[in-house]
């Protein structure tokens, strides 16, 4: 693993045994944009139908699937997409190699890719919370392309029940800095509503983190925001899937097209 890929990286304990990791700088970034190039031109994307709450809708991103053999197949909101081959896609295999590396000990088997041609085509609140990936799964999501908002926020409690011996989330001493400088916003309780019906344009401000005796910084919040740039590695552990939700908001003023790929590690079927 080249060392400088570690430069800026930040790593958040978001508590309950849920935490994230940044990489921004994991892929060259010339050879992420061949990358992106290729994949562009030849992953067959489409804009599928999707039933949402009753209804049916097109998915706001444009998407395919690439999985390995013999796996539990993948369904979300009414709809299974085709599984292509890795060996049809080179790049995909260096990215998934390079992710190895970067996180030693994980395995995917899987990738599921985004095409976003514009400001306007975005992923709304959700979690990666499909029976096909266990009951905490590792996602690694790699940006190519034009930067993007990535929004994290605690599910409602309603939607899951915190144990007692919770934790104030503790931030480590050499990702602060870095952080909340540059990556990682946190947005207080009191935005929550603004961010609860996030509309294009809405943006989170920074805040201080107060830094006690011991170095290390406590927050309470349960809402993030994360710019995900060209040839970064932005990676959801434990009780994410269960405990957070997440999202690529609408940005109407933005144009560029990003393509984003999360390799997952599904069950044998
Ligand atoms: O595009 C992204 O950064 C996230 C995509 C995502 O959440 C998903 O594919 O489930
Ligand atoms: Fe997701």
């Amino acid at each position: 693993m080249e060392e400088d890929i570690k430069i800026g990286s930040t790593h958040i304990e978001l508590g309950d045994g849920s935490d994230v990791l940044f990489l921004p700088h994991f892929l060259e970034s010339k050879q992420a944009w061949q990358w992106m190039r290729s994949l562009d031109q030849d992953i067959p994307w489409c804009r599928p139908s999707l039933f949402v709450f009753g209804r049916t809708c097109t998915q706001p991103r444009e998407t395919c699937y690439v999985a390995s053999k013999g796996l539990q197949p993948l369904k979300y909101s009414g709809f299974e997409p085709i599984v292509h081959s890795w060996d049809d896609y080179l790049p995909l295999r260096s990215i998934l190699t390079a992710v190895h590396e970067a996180l030693p000990g994980t395995i995917f088997n899987s990738v599921l890719l985004n095409r976003y041609t514009s400001g306007s085509d975005y992923a709304g609140w959700h979690a990666d919370d499909e029976k096909l990936y266990g009951t905490s799964p590792t996602i690694a999501s790699v940006s190519l392309g034009v930067e993007r908002e990535f929004l994290i926020r605690k599910k409602k409690k309603k939607q899951f029940v915190q144990k007692k011996d919770y934790k104030t989330p503790v931030i480590k001493k050499e990702c602060i800095e870095k952080a909340w400088s540059a990556f990682a916003v946190p947005v207080f309780q009191e935005k929550r509503n603004s961010l609860r019906s996030l509309n294009p344009g809405t943006k989170s401000k920074k805040q201080k983190i107060q830094v006690s005796g011991d170095n290390t910084a406590k927050v309470e919040k349960d809402s993030y925001s994360f710019s995900l740039k060209h040839g970064s590695l932005f990676v959801m552990r434990g009780n994410m899937q269960r405990d957070w939700e997440h999202s690529v908001p609408k940005r109407m003023k933005l144009h560029g097209l990003r393509i984003n790929l999360t390799f997952r590690y599904v069950l044998k079927g």
